[in-house]
Formats: C-alpha cells, sequence, structure tokens
C-alpha cells in the first residue's frame, strides 16, 4: 500500500466513531482518458475536490459527464490518468479497491437470493471471522436504522423494491465503512417510493455519520439530500455548493438551466445606482438586478430569474423593481400551481409558477396581456 504524509488539515470531525483532520476524500489534479480504438478520450478533466467527513455529497449532471468515472476513482475500480486520490489524507492512488474500505450501493441491489435479509447483511461480518454476539449486535442495530426489524427471515423474492434497497444498504453500511457511494441507487423505484427513500436516505446517513457519495442526474433528489453538490457537465465541475447556492445562484449558463427552470434574458446595462443595474428593455420595461462594482454602463449582461420568484398581474402595476409586458401562449394547471408561459420584448419566452393561492377567476387565459413584476434581490447576473 503506497502511502504519503498526511495531506492538509481542514477542522476535526467524527464520521462512524472515526475522527480525522482530512477530508473524507480528496481529488488533486485528477484526470482520467479513456482509450478508445486507440485514441484517449478524457472522460474526467482536472478535478479539484474535497469532500468533508460525514457529509452527503452529490455529483450531479446528465449523461456522459463523467459522474460514474469519479465514482469508480474513489472506489478504486479505475485508475487516473493523472492526479491523485486521498482518502482520510491518505494516498490511495495506487490502493486497490479491496483494501480501500469504503463501499458501493448500485440501482440493481444485488442481493443474494438463496439467503435472507439477516443473512445478506450478516455476510461480510462472518467471513472478516467477525464474533457471532458482535454480528448480531450490529445487524440487528443497522436493521434498526434502516426500518427492517422483523424482516429478517424474508428472501429477496418477499420483498419489495424499497425493501431490497434497504437490505443492500445495511449490508453496505454494516462495516462502517469509511465512506459510502451510491450510483443512482433509487433509479429503479417508483416515484413516489423514491420521494419517499430521498428523505429516509438522508436521515439514515444523519444517523450511522458515515460519508455519502451519492450519484444522480436528477437534481431534485441531489437538492432534497445532499449537503453539497458538485454539477458537472462534460468531466468538468461547473459549480460547487449548496443545493440553495446552487439553486438560487447558478454560477454559469449550463447550471441555471440543468437545475430547474430558469429564465434569462441578455441586454446591455443601462445604468448603474446603488449596487443594482438597471436594464432599460421599453418605455414601461426593465430589468433591476444586483451586480458587483466592477459592472459598468454600457456591458452586455445575462440576467436570470426563476419562475416562482415572479408575480403576474393583469393590469399595470406600480413596481419599483424589473416589470415587463407580454402576452400568454400557455396555461397549465398542475394543482398547487398555474404555470404560465409569456411571450415578452425581450425575445424570450417567460415562465411563471403561479401559487394556486386565489380565486379561479383571477387566473389569466391564453392571448391575454400580462405584466411580469419580480424584486431586485430575487435576479442575478450569470457569470458575472
Ligand atoms: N470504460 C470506458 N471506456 C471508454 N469510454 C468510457 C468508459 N466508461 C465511460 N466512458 C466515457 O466517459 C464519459 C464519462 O462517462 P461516465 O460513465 O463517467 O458518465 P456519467 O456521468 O456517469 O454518465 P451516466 O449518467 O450516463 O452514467 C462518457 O463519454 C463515456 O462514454
Amino acid at each position: 500500500m503506497t502511502t504519503s504524509a498526511p495531506h492538509h488539515a481542514v477542522p476535526a470531525s467524527s464520521a462512524a466513531g472515526r475522527r480525522t483532520d482530512h477530508p473524507a476524500i480528496e481529488f488533486v489534479g485528477v484526470c482520467k482518458d479513456y482509450l478508445t480504438h486507440g485514441e484517449a478520450v478524457p472522460a474526467v478533466k482536472s478535478l479539484d475536490l474535497a469532500i468533508a467527513q460525514g457529509e452527503f455529497f452529490s455529483l450531479l449532471g446528465p449523461s456522459g459527464c463523467g459522474k460514474t468515472t469519479t465514482m469508480r476513482m474513489i472506489a478504486g475500480f479505475e485508475a487516473p490518468t493523472a492526479g491523485k486520490v486521498f482518502l482520510d489524507g491518505q494516498d490511495v492512488t495506487g490502493v486497490a479497491a479491496n483494501k480501500r474500505d469504503v463501499n458501493m450501493v448500485f440501482q440493481s441491489y444485488a442481493l443474494f437470493p438463496h439467503l435472507n435479509v439477516l443473512q445478506n447483511v450478516s455476510f461480510g461480518l462472518e467471513r472478516k471471522k467477525v464474533g457471532k454476539a458482535e454480528i448480531a449486535r450490529r445487524v440487528g442495530e443497522i436493521l434498526e436504522i434502516v426500518s427492517l426489524t422483523g424482516m429478517e427471515k424474508r428472501y429477496q423474492k418477499e420483498m419489495s423494491g424499497g425493501q431490497q434497497q434497504r437490505v443492500a444498504l445495511a449490508r453496505a453500511l454494516v462495516n462502517h465503512p469509511r465512506a459510502l457511494l451510491l450510483d443512482e441507487p433509487l433509479g429503479a423505484l417508483d416515484l413516489k417510493l423514491r420521494q419517499q427513500m430521498q428523505i429516509e436516505l438522508k436521515r439514515i446517513q444523519r444517523e450511522v455519520g458515515i460519508t455519502f457519495v451519492y450519484v444522480t442526474h436528477d437534481q431534485g433528489e441531489a437538492l432534497t439530500m445532499s449537503d453539497r453538490i458538485a454539477v458537472m457537465n462534460a468531466g468538468l465541475i461547473e459549480q460547487l455548493g449548496t443545493p440553495r447556492e446552487i439553486y438560487e445562484r447558478p454560477a454559469t449558463r449550463f447550471v441555471a438551466g440543468f437545475i430547474g427552470t430558469s429564465n434569462i434574458v441578455a441586454a446591455p446595462v443601462s445604468r448603474v445606482e446603488g449596487g443594482l443595474a438597471v436594464l432599460d428593455l421599453g418605455p414601461e420595461e426593465r430589468i433591476v438586478v444586483p451586480v458587483p462594482a466592477s459592472v459598468p454602463a454600457g456591458r452586455e449582461i445575462e440576467v436570470s430569474v426563476r419562475p416562482e420568484k415572479i408575480d403576474l398581474h393583469r393590469t399595470a402595476p406600480q413596481a419599483a423593481g424589473s416589470v415587463l409586458a407580454g402576452t400568454v401562449t400557455e396555461v397549465v394547471y398542475h394543482g398547487t400551481s398555474t404555470n404560465y408561459t409569456v411571450s415578452t420584448s425581450t425575445g424570450s419566452d417567460f415562465v411563471v409558477f403561479d401559487q394556486n393561492a386565489h380565486d379561479a377567476e383571477d387566473v389569466a387565459s391564453r392571448g391575454e396581456r400580462v405584466f411580469l413584476t419580480w424584486a431586485p434581490q430575487h435576479s442575478y447576473p450569470i457569470g458575472v
């Protein structure tokens, strides 16, 4: 096993009883090329990343962006073409997968069909020759955490998909790995069960205190469960932050478009007043957005605003912030909200989510002229 001097220090914390001054997982200048038909094709390009002890960390991005490759390099199933991988401050770049003390959970549960729940979860500990009483204690504890107490005698075919995934989780957690890697583990479940399991997974992670690295292309899933998210695109991290930071302040156009729905307008700054840029779009139409002092009048910027931040009016409003006029082209009733598409003079269609808190006669109809307003702090410039 190759080891190096401790890498660099972060505040001490504990995960599964482990105390260390290092990130649970760290990538330094990691690149991964795959050799395809004699040609090196980059899958991960220069990744620097530190995942804290006990963190629920998600890698989020579209198909082919390099999420699974990144995960496989943590597990040791792939070796980086360049750079180093550290676990708890220890250089594991050349260490075999079975010596890394990380476990993986996949979409397919890969349970032993001829073993019951108890036997499936005990299997790894028995192979490690852990004592019978200790196995019973640890298995009992983990089955309680994943809410499977009472199902010890069941076989795979006698359980629902969600229950099978809990067994797979219990089996992966029972020997207290340094980190648990989860690759789209809820992909096979239907929507309702998936949403239940998202909340359950977060609770389980909090209870066991083990670092979870979660791979998904589902932004809702990542926003619901993660402490932090790395949004990946074409082998690079586009943005790394808390769910709120990623959603409220997408750093790039890609992130703004990939996470939720964004309305984006590009226009020159007419003037800057007290930290707010005003983009005049017509006699009564303007966008008002906070900008840093470095943005001068005359510069074209892209401004983004989320659909739920916009108020829709059927008569011209008196508003201090942004005002746009437009025509409703689409009205879709969603139960909790009505979603409007509004064609505006900016050349972009705007999407507005209107909470259904008012009477049915207040709903605007297709073809109607409407006004959109939102507060300055609810829009932000992209990449400024
Ligand atoms: N073994 C391999 N050989 C050659 N190319 C590969 C191999 N594995 C992955 N790739 C390529 O590397 C890139 C990243 O793949 P990766 O599986 O990491 O993406 P992903 O984000 O996990 O995608 P998905 O969500 O579809 O699983 C893709 O372009 C993929 O085609």
